[in-house]
């Protein structure tokens, strides 16, 4: 008798359960919405939940899967969201009708690092983008300069004494010793006594953040659980290493600006000013302090998000031009005559003016972007032009920047690494939305500058001493990481660096 009142209690649980994490499977059935069929408790996203396939790489699938479609439904767990893919849509939630969607919509505690650019929402936001945007403009980038070119420099002097003893490199890490020691040197005016001591400090934060933690599936079933329970993203270990790290720098600089001209300078110098005029991205109704939470939140934002978008970059760009040796010489080419041109000497003017390294740059970003999918969430009721749908308020929104730098529709053999695309007068006449590497619309990329800048000057030094070429080791079919929440070469990118045999 007993074991008849088990199973029936066990079987009311697991119908309990299945009621709960299938509850909201007919909203977008309900509204007309076509999308895949989703599953119990993971929705449609199961094998980025259990870390077989990179959440970039599962959106890109559902894309590629409604081609005829302008908006797909579908589901985070058991959380509704919308996947965005015609691009007069994406322009008008991007750009035109941004005021509804300045949420990123994955706000934390605030104590916990989520006062960061990327993360925070609302009214915080758009204090932090006002105060923020005026250090990195052209002249902040350009005093900066001279910090990145001594890393350029020191990381090619390391590379030349590696080549001493060895060919093939992983140059996904190699470059991100590289981008961890030009990130640490412009925003903290940190320049460790070697590389060795780089590295270390890497692979803790590294480690750290890219540790298994469901905390952002936890987010996805309960939108604004984070907030409300005062949770962090990030585990303790990181809040104090960027608290003390902010902490050391303010004091050794006695709080004020120091002359470096690093970041930290730059905010020391916003500190001393007060409130910002500027209400380019609209009138947050609040005044910001610039505390050292503040701080710290914008120096884990600007460390991480420095050093392996770009790192990620300069790696698949390598790659690239190993596998097309024809687009190299091109490159070196045209490196070499700037060279000359130039004494010897590589500005920040002498980078913007070499057309087709931005060119081979621009189609590395298209083929590999790093930052998957883009969010956005409404903070009101929308109608979705073009549509009969209208959205409800804090519904989530995605654009897949991959599905459409893939999509024939914009890019003709899209799986071809082929710079000339982005000759101006072809990508003049493309969709503003068809190229979203840095996002798009009042919410982009606020370093996109500093990232163009620290991986082309990175690699124009490079390639002015070595050549890449494929080792016996290099995928031809290179997987992304599934278990990142950026896109990124599984297994790294090995390559041979090689000294070039320069014509005197
Ligand atoms: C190749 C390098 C980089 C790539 C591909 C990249 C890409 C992106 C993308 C796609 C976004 C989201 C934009 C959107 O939602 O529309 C973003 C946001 C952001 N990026 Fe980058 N990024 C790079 C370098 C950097 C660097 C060097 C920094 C800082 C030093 C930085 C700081 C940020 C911040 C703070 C945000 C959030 C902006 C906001 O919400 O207001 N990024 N980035």
């Amino acid at each position: 008798m007993s074991f008849l009142y088990i199973a029936a209690g066990l079987s009311a649980l697991v119908y309990a359960l299945y009621y709960y994490f299938t509850r909201t499977f007919n909203y977008w059935k309900s509204r007309n919405v076509p999308g895949p069929e989703p599953i119990p408790f993971f929705g449609n996203i199961k094998e980025s939940v259990l870390r077989q396939k990179n959440i970039g790489i599962i959106i890109h699938d559902i894309y590629k899967a409604y081609p005829n479609e302008k908006v797909v439904g579908l589901f985070r767990m058991t959380s509704p969201c919308l996947l965005i893919r015609d691009l007069d849509i994406v322009k008008h939630i991007m750009i035109k009708d941004f005021e509804v969607f300045t949420d990123r919509g994955v706000d934390f505690s605030k104590e916990g690092l989520g006062q960061n650019l990327f993360h925070a929402d609302g009214e915080t936001w758009t204090a932090l983008r006002n105060r923020f945007s005026p250090i990195f403009t052209t002249g902040k980038l350009k005093n900066m300069f001279y910090l990145m070119n001594e890393g350029a420099d020191s990381f090619v002097d390391y590379v030349t004494t590696e080549c001493q003893t060895r060919q093939e490199f992983e140059v996904h890490l190699l470059l991100q010793s590289y981008t961890v020691s030009t990130i640490s040197a412009c925003a903290f005016g940190v320049s460790y006594d070697s590389l060795q001591d780089k590295m270390e400090a890497l692979k803790i934060v590294d480690q750290v953040i890219s540790s298994p933690s469901y905390i952002v599936e936890l987010d996805f079933m309960y939108p604004g659980l984070l907030r409300s329970l005062n949770l962090s993203l990030f585990p303790k270990v990181v809040l104090h290493f960027f608290a003390n790290l902010v902490d050391n720098i303010i004091s050794q600089r006695n709080g004020k600006p120091s002359g470096r001209n690093d970041f930290m300078d730059l905010i020391l110098e916003l500190r001393q000013k007060g409130e910002v005029e500027s209400t380019k991205y609209g009138h947050s109704g609040k005044t910001l302090e610039i505390t050292s939470d503040v701080i710290a939140a914008q120096a884990f934002v600007f460390y991480v998000a420095g050093y392996e978008t770009s790192a990620t970059t300069m790696g698949y760009m390598l790659y690239q031009l190993a596998l097309n040796p024809d687009i190299q010489k091109r490159l070196t080419e045209e490196i070499d005559e700037s060279l000359k041109a130039n004494n010897g000497q590589i500005t920040y003017d002498t980078i913007k003016e070499m057309k087709y390294l931005n060119k081979v740059f621009d189609e590395t970003l298209r083929m590999y972007s790093i930052v998957e999918p883009l969010q956005r969430k409404a903070v009101r009721e929308y109608k979705v032009p073009g549509t009969d749908l209208t959205i409800e308020k804090d519904t989530i929104v995605l654009v897949s920047p991959r599905g459409i730098h893939y999509d024939e529709k914009y890019y003709d053999n899209p799986e071809v690494f082929n710079p000339d695309r982005f000759d101006p007068e072809v990508a003049g006449n493309r969709h503003p939305c068809a190229y979203l590497p840095f996002g798009i619309g009042q919410r982009n990329c606020i370093g996109m500058r500093f990232g163009r800048l620290q991986s082309q000057l990175c690699i124009t030094k490079l390639l002015s001493k070595f050549q890449v070429e494929p080792s016996k080791n290099t995928a031809r079919n290179l997987e992304v990481e599934p278990h990142r929440g950026i896109i990124g070469p599984k297994g790294g990118i090995k390559l041979n660096v090689v000294p070039r045999k320069i014509k005197s």
